[in-house]
């Protein structure tokens, strides 16, 4: 992972800074945000945030992502200190054209997983590895990770990544996302309070 420039970001909540890498296996171009000083040697309030040009950009209610990226900034801005890892693996590594033929195949009856499988490809294709070297480049190794995904916490454990406390980030649970939300409890195992209310609201 070469890191290669950075500069301020100014958002709503902070001005955070960004910084720039390029993958040479991949050519794919990440960013991480980082808000105070994180290389102090004590664990980051972190986000490890994988692309959704849907829910980010978009703003889908099929999913939780742009609601979760809002929040994390939001949480990280309050705190005054942590970092955001926006990770360029769309549709849980399978691209942004085939998450589509897979929202289509939901439309259709299918869950998140199994479009996913109709279309030969894994549940989650998604890589953490990449990870490592920037958290490196930043001097960071202990995070205190929000996330409700085990497995992204098992992934970075592998890649050497200390993930000293693991923060619920449950938002924007709405009718349209009710049950993908149930297939990631069910089918690909994240932690999720049964009693987080229903956001009724348009
Ligand atoms: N293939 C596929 N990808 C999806 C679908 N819905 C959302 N995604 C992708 O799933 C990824 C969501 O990643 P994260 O926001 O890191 O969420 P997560 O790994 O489920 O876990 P959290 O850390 O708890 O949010 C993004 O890359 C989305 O583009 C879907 O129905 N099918
Ligand atoms: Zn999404």
């Amino acid at each position: 992972m070469d890191y290669v420039d950075s500069c301020q970001l100014p958002t709503p909540w902070a001005v955070f800074t960004l910084h720039a890498f390029v993958s040479p296996d991949t050519g794919k171009e990440h960013v991480a945000l980082t808000l105070g000083n994180v290389a102090d040697g004590q664990p980051v309030l972190a986000r490890v945030h994988s692309e959704c040009l849907t829910g980010d950009a978009l703003f889908s209610q099929r999913c939780d992502c742009g609601a979760q990226l809002e929040t994390a900034l939001q949480v990280i801005a309050k705190e005054g200190r942590g970092m955001l890892l926006y990770l360029r693996q769309e549709g849980r590594g399978i691209g942004l054209v085939n998450k589509i033929r897979a929202y289509q195949l939901q439309d259709q009856g299918a869950d998140t997983v199994e479009a996913n499988v109709q279309l030969g490809f894994p549940a989650d294709m998604r890589r953490y590895d990449i990870c490592k070297p920037m958290l490196a480049h930043f001097g960071v190794s202990e995070l205190r990770l929000m996330t409700n995904n085990p497995k992204k916490v098992n992934a970075l454990t592998q890649a050497g990544i200390n993930v000293v406390e693991r923060l619920p980030l449950q938002v924007n649970r709405n009718r349209y996302n009710e049950g993908y939300l149930q297939t990631k409890a069910a089918k690909l195992g994240h932690w999720f309070a049964t009693h987080a209310p229903v956001d009724e609201q348009e």
